[in-house]
């Protein structure tokens, strides 16, 4: 038996009358699949209601990243520019599954969107383009960018806490002050949600990890994308690593029959 990891979906519009979809990149199965060792089970973008069902049955949530942003009037921010891609449906997944999953224990690994997910779901706030923000890095890559090694390779580096949880996963895997990550996004945590602790941060300031302070297990988020290159990048194979053994602690724990307590 293998842990179930539950991967939520974007609504995104197919084909050439735009059905509505409830979709995930091939990215994150593959990944749950490899270095996780779990089993993927995607869930509907299809909102609060049946949350509670289905995450009785899982043993970790992963939030995966999308081109799509968080609407702005779920953390008090300006109307995005015309044209910036949303998805209520999502959110309205999400938010509500972060913090029920947050409250079971549930282990959490949070990627891009779902990091700016995190941290709203939690009562923070998001920048909505750090480029234009003055003494910012460009954090985007454009999506048209035709050369997969130029959209999804490494943008910058990122500079993790000695003592952050983020730095004992990666014991062993070399020095922390450096560390290169990709980068493909426009929007930034603005101000840090109560109970996140930020763990990693780019050259301009910009929280690039976060976890959950006072989580009942794992439970932490980064900006990158380590879905993109755990085959040959060590540190974002053992960030999987660890969240799957996280998830398989879980599965064991809820496989457990339930303890006897003496009779009163
Ligand atoms: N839309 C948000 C989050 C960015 C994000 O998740 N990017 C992944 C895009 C997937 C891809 O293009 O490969 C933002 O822009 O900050």
């Amino acid at each position: 038996m293998r842990p179930l990891i539950g991967i939520p979906c974007c609504m995104k519009a197919f084909g050439a009358i735009g059905m509505p979809n409830h979709a995930v990149s091939a990215h994150y199965p593959d990944v749950v699949l490899g270095p996780v060792g779990g089993v993927p089970v995607l869930i509907p973008a299809f909102g609060e209601a049946p949350l509670a069902e289905v995450l009785d049955h899982l043993d970790g949530v992963m939030l995966t990243g999308s081109r799509s942003n968080v609407c702005p009037t779920l953390y008090g921010g300006p109307a995005h520019l015309e044209g910036t891609p949303e998805d209520a449906q999502r959110d309205s997944t999400n938010l509500p599954l972060i913090r029920a999953a947050l409250a079971r224990g549930l282990p959490l690994l949070a990627i891009c969107r779902g990091f700016q997910e995190l941290n709203v779901a939690l009562g923070g706030t998001l920048d909505q383009r750090i480029q234009d923000l003055p003494g910012r890095m460009d954090h985007s890559t454009p999506s048209d960018q035709p050369m997969s090694s130029v959209r999804t390779g490494k943008a910058h580096a990122v500079r993790v806490a000695p003592d952050s949880h983020l730095a004992a996963h990666w014991r062993g895997l070399g020095a922390l002050e450096a560390v290169a990550v990709n980068s493909l996004h426009n929007q930034g945590i603005a101000r840090l949600a109560p109970g996140l602790a930020a763990e990693a941060w780019a050259p301009d300031g910009t929280v690039e990890a976060v976890r959950v302070e006072g989580s009942r297990g794992f439970a932490c988020g980064v900006q990158w994308h380590p879905e993109y290159d755990w085959r040959e990048d060590a540190r974002s194979r053992r960030l999987f690593e660890v969240f799957g053994q996280a998830a398989e602690n879980h599965r064991r724990a809820r496989s457990q029959p339930p303890r006897l307590t003496a009779a009163a």
